[in-house]
């Protein structure tokens, strides 16, 4: 069929045609960005990486690399001469490489058998360190007999002793360290720095002599059973020799050596079993004494830190009531915000996120745009802001998308506030009300804000309004509400939702016969939740949700995580609680037409959760579907467009089924 005019609304078809700006790197000078370029292509059905440079001047664009592979983390030699970035040009694992920018060279500076991670330039630009796992041996247990010559056998037995032996997106894992190297940057041997059977984490931060190298990692027998914990060491870059630079119960992680070399600044908190715990900047002397807390008066998570250029302090950023932020923060704690409105990369959900980093004369570059719109690369001066990309303005320049808008309710429980945000659909005429689709996040410790949504558009498009609500548990408001969850979710984030739904239909937006629930993962189990408590909603779809908590802590890729920091006890200490929280103990009320829908290789959340759910509601007759994405870990429910867009599509085949159906067909 011909079209007969251009599209105006927001399709599955223009998930291949959207491009976001991620991880901008400014250089030392401030003169130029490279970042990461994410695109859509339809032939491969894949978000490709390429790495761009926009110079901050003109706004004019160079490919550093774009070709075949996939190409990304670029990163400054400190003199802004070189940049290193790792990329698959060359087919095979991943490499990295160093583009001379002067004469416009990249040449490939590794053959390692293994994909490189953490690459981090020594302060004389003469070495890239980086890390890289080296396989160990399997747990061997008896033998096969020997097989004759030229016979073609079985795999042999996969035999494991590991804690951690499956992870999301990449399957059941081969045994093995994480470990760190170094390789000169003009070419020649690395060198392997860390030994042992302890994993060697990144990001890795130079001492400015060049003699030691900061990690973070949990070198105790005890690693595999304590998911959260981690310590600062030092790596002496001649002797391999390893000193712990701190030493509490409770993470220490993401250590950065400030450019005078007199402080060491790190994130973690104490560990105190909870569900939830503020991220905090702590610095310390550079040999780790005198450590403290920088951020404590904030309340709330730091996710990156960079040193300013003079060392006296730190630019971080952390998410307040949904949005990202950056914040300078001194050495004597006084904290100023100095940039709002950053957006992420990841695009099907409007979770909050987004990086930035900083020149030496203190301007930023950052991730950012409208939540109507992916996020592009944004320079911060001061007060100054200036958008040095438009990877979008192509595609949704003459479209009319659906607007966002904040809303807030008081939590019909206790009367707090809840936040949340409306996308509605295009051309929206005030005083008209719409079909609304409740759609959840999850976590639960997380939080959704005014960002780019390809779900909501999609939904929007398809003539929803769609809210997107922070109910307690999410982040971003503090410590006190996060943890109003803590051992009790799904609990009162029911009454959260409710209240947040009632609002919008008392401002007119929505339709209070036309009610649709949806969610993912976290977001999934308060979707089932919710339809075993009420049948307010028309139609459910839960996504990659946890249905048993029992299974849940024992199947997934956080089991320990799950058992010590969700509930306290292990599931046969206390089966009390993890049945009365989990969606399968309410089945029995479900009346819902309800939707279930996961990835093929969720290992978060996994299969079998959904599928639990699936028998359930078809054992007591409730009308159900269950899809599985194919090749999908959790993370990446969305990652290949064509599935992303399908999946959106399903979502809304199944609401439009009873959209518009009669009441009766209802009860
Ligand atoms: C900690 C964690 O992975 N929780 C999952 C159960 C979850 O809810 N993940 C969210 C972020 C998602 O939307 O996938």
């Amino acid at each position: 069929i011909q079209a007969t005019g251009p599209e105006r609304h927001f399709t599955g078809a223009d998930l291949f045609s959207l491009e976001v700006a991620a991880d901008p790197q400014i250089s030392p000078d401030g003169s130029q960005v490279a970042y990461v370029r994410r695109s859509g292509d339809i032939m491969t059905d894949q978000f490709r990486s390429t790495i761009w440079l926009v110079d901050t001047r003109s706004s004019e664009q160079t490919p550093i690399a774009a070709g075949p592979g996939g190409h990304f983390s670029p990163r400054w030699s400190p003199d802004g001469s070189r940049l290193a970035y790792i990329s698959s040009a060359e087919g095979g694992t991943t490499q990295i490489f160093v583009r001379w920018m002067e004469s416009g060279e990249a040449v490939r500076l590794t053959n390692l058998p293994y994909a490189p991670g953490s690459i981090a330039w020594s302060p004389d630009g003469t070495r890239i360190a980086y890390s890289m796992l080296i396989p160990g041996e399997s747990a061997g247990l008896g033998s096969a007999p020997d097989a004759p010559e030229g016979a073609e056998w079985a795999d042999p037995l996969d035999v494991t002793t590991a804690v951690g032996y499956r992870a999301d997106g990449q399957g059941y894992l081969r045994p093995g360290f994480n470990q760190i190297f170094v390789v000169p940057a003009d070419g020649g041997t690395a060198r392997q720095l860390s030994f042992g059977d302890y994993h060697h984490g990144g990001p890795l931060s130079w001492t400015p002599d060049g003699r030691a190298i900061l990690f973070s990692g949990d070198l105790t027998p005890d690693w595999e059973m304590d998911p959260v914990e981690g310590e600062i060491y030092s790596l002496d870059v001649t002797t391999s020799a390893i000193t712990p630079l701190t030493d509490r119960n409770g993470p220490d992680v993401n250590p950065v050596v400030s450019p005078d070399g007199r402080h060491i600044a790190w994130l973690g908190f104490d560990d105190q079993r909870r569900g939830y715990e503020n991220v905090l900047l702590h610095v310390s002397d550079s040999d780790g004494s005198n450590q403290r807390v920088l951020t404590g008066a904030l309340d709330r998570s730091i996710n990156t830190a960079i040193w300013s250029a003079n060392s006296r302090a730190v630019y971080v950023s952390y998410d307040d009531h949904g949005q990202t932020k950056v914040a300078r923060v001194s050495l004597s704690g006084s904290i100023t915000t100095v940039a709002e409105g950053l957006n992420g990369a990841s695009l099907d959900r409007p979770y909050s996120g987004g990086s930035f980093s900083v020149a030496r004369d203190g301007t930023l570059a950052i991730t950012s745009g409208p939540a109507t719109s992916p996020a592009d690369i944004v320079l911060v001066r001061g007060s100054n802001r200036r958008q040095l990309t438009h990877l979008n303005d192509d595609l949704l320049g003459h479209k009319v998308m659906g607007e966002v808008r904040r809303m807030e309710t008081a939590s019909t429980f206790d009367g707090r506030p809840i936040e949340s945000w409306l996308t509605l659909p295009p051309g929206h005429v005030e005083g008209q009300r719409h079909p609304l689709i409740l759609e959840i996040h999850g976590g639960p410790f997380a939080a959704y804000g005014p960002h780019f949504s390809t779900d909501n558009q999609l939904y929007a498009a398809a003539g929803y309004a769609v809210l997107s609500v922070n109910p307690r548990g999410s982040t971003s408001y503090g410590t006190e509400f996060a943890n109003l969850i803590h051992h009790a979710y799904p609990g009162n984030d029911y009454h959260d939702l409710m209240s947040a739904v009632d609002g919008v239909i008392a401002a007119g937006f929505a339709d209070p016969d036309q009610l649709f629930v949806t969610g993912g993962s976290g977001g999934g189990v308060l979707t089932s939740w919710i339809v075993g408590n009420t049948n307010r909603f028309r139609a459910a779809a839960t996504q990659k949700p946890v249905i048993n908590w029992t299974t849940q802590a024992l199947i997934s890729d956080i089991p320990v995580f799950v058992a010590n920091y969700w509930f306290g006890a292990l599931p046969w200490e206390d089966q009390q609680s993890y049945w009365s929280r989990s969606p399968l103990s309410l089945v029995g009320n479900v009346e819902t037409p309800t939707l279930v829908l996961v990835g093929g290789e969720d290992e978060r959340t996994p299969v079998s959760e959904a599928e639990q759910y699936y028998m359930a509601l078809r054992m007591e007759g409730v009308p159900t579907t269950l899809i599985r994405v194919p090749g999908a870990s959790h993370g990446g429910l969305a990652a290949r467009p064509s599935q992303s867009a399908a999946k959106a599509s399903a979502i809304l085949a199944w609401f439009d089924r009873y959209r518009n159906a009669p009441n009766d067909i209802m009860e």
